[in-house]
């Protein structure tokens, strides 16, 4: 691939992703995109290495790159990972991108109509994809799935489990990805928002507010999200209040992080919260966990913790054996990488992997939007309900 250097004033920022999603659509290379939270930079990675690459997650032994794993344990225990060929930054800020210079690749069409060029790249990329989903979920089966789950629950099985649904919605004719990307990251500045391809797997595009593992420095961190409301009002963390059901099922979350601290026997660990964070039109409660690698003397500990975490109680329940099982026998879908994780590894001695939230599967005409809700012994159905739509609506709306 070749590259030029352009003044970024004179591009759009829309232009820039379009040029690097061309060109890595057009060669047949594994590309992510992805603005931390409380970022104005946007990075690009494309493995032009020419392999589709699958790995164990050691994460410190890995190179820099992009960590995507779906929802389901594999087998062989491996994630795909796209190795930095090439990693792009460019700034979201209009004053720090005046002198930025930026890097592009050689296209051989006028950059104007990149955008009309990469929809039916990206289509054709996708019709590879294999076996698409065919519905939506509705609610009655959704509804049955909650009360089926909830009956283990009385007789003592689970004590909490987490369903997901599908909506299977249109795109529009004009639909646009970098500018639905951009869009992504104005509306939502605290998400970690993202966009993965990687030829015959998989598109997604999505924001997700949820941290699995994070490893910068010496210090480790995760964080137990969950329970859900709408915000509403001017104020909307002012005004929050939580019933016993949503305190009991972040609860769970925050135990089953330190029950697996005390798995490896790790004692020292700050633990903040729960306190009541915003994530677009929904607020959820998050306690914040940090370790010290180099004091608990766990230098490893990102991925020792994200092989033990993965998937938590926040998307699949517990105790999670009997959770997991029970969503693979009723659940009607495959989850594919919905609730699974994905990330940057070893980029400025960070790595932060998060839970594939709020997402998007693109499907050539339409797309799949997916959610999931946290059930418990006082979970009322049709609210579960409401709770994914509200969820699949965050990401839905951007292709309306
Ligand atoms: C499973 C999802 O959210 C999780 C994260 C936050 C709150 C949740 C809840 O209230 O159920 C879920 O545990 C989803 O967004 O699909």
């Amino acid at each position: 691939m070749k590259t030029l250097t352009k003044n970024n004033t004179h591009l759009h920022q829309d232009q820039i992703l379009n040029h690097w999603l061309y060109a890595a659509l057009l060669g047949n290379h594994p590309i992510a995109v992805w603005r931390r939270p409380d970022s104005h930079e946007v990075e690009i990675i494309v493995d032009s290495s020419g392999s589709i690459k699958r790995l164990i997650p050691e994460l410190e032994q890995l190179p820099k790159g992009f960590i995507v794993h779906p929802f389901a344990d594999q087998s062989d225990e491996k994630a795909y990972f796209l190795e930095a060929s090439k990693h792009i930054k460019f700034s979201l800020r209009p004053d720090l991108s005046e002198n930025e210079e930026i890097e592009l690749p050689e296209i051989s069409i006028d950059p104007k109509t990149l955008n009309l060029a990469i929809k039916p790249l990206l289509n054709e990329a996708i019709e590879n994809q294999g076996r698409s989903l065919q519905a939506s979920t509705t609610m009655e089966d959704f509804e049955e799935l909650v009360k089926k789950g909830m009956a283990l629950i009385k007789e003592g099985v689970m004590s909490k489990f987490v369903p997901a649904r599908t909506i299977i919605q249109g795109l529009p004719e004009d639909f646009d990805l970098a500018k639905t990307f951009l869009n992504l990251c104005q509306e939502y500045p605290k998400a970690f928002v993202n966009f993965f391809h990687i030829p015959k797997v998989g598109s997604w595009i999505g924001a997700t507010p949820e941290t699995l593992i994070c490893t910068k420095g010496k210090y480790f961190q995760t964080m137990a999200l969950a329970g859900t409301q709408p915000a509403i009002g001017p104020d909307p963390l002012a005004n929050a209040g939580w019933r016993q059901k949503e305190i009991a099922e972040q609860a769970l979350v925050s135990r089953y992080i330190v029950n697996n601290f005390k798995k490896i026997r790790l004692r020292e660990y700050k633990e903040i919260g729960p306190k009541t964070v915003q994530a677009g039109s929904l607020l959820h409660l998050r306690s914040d966990f940090e370790v010290d690698m180099e004091a608990t003397n766990f230098p490893q500990l990102g991925s020792v913790m994200l092989k033990l975490l993965h998937p938590t109680s926040a998307v699949c329940g517990s105790p999670r054996q009997e959770a997991m099982e029970f969503l693979a026998q009723y659940e009607t879908f495959d989850r594919s990488f919905f609730a699974g994780y994905l990330g940057p590894v070893n980029i400025e001695d960070q790595t932060t992997i998060y839970v594939n939230l709020r997402t998007a599967q693109l499907q050539g005409d339409h797309v799949i939007l997916y959610a999931g809700a946290g059930v418990t012994e006082d979970s009322v159905p049709e609210k579960e309900w409401e709770e994914t739509s509200l969820k699949c609506n965050i990401i839905g709306k951007f292709f309306q």
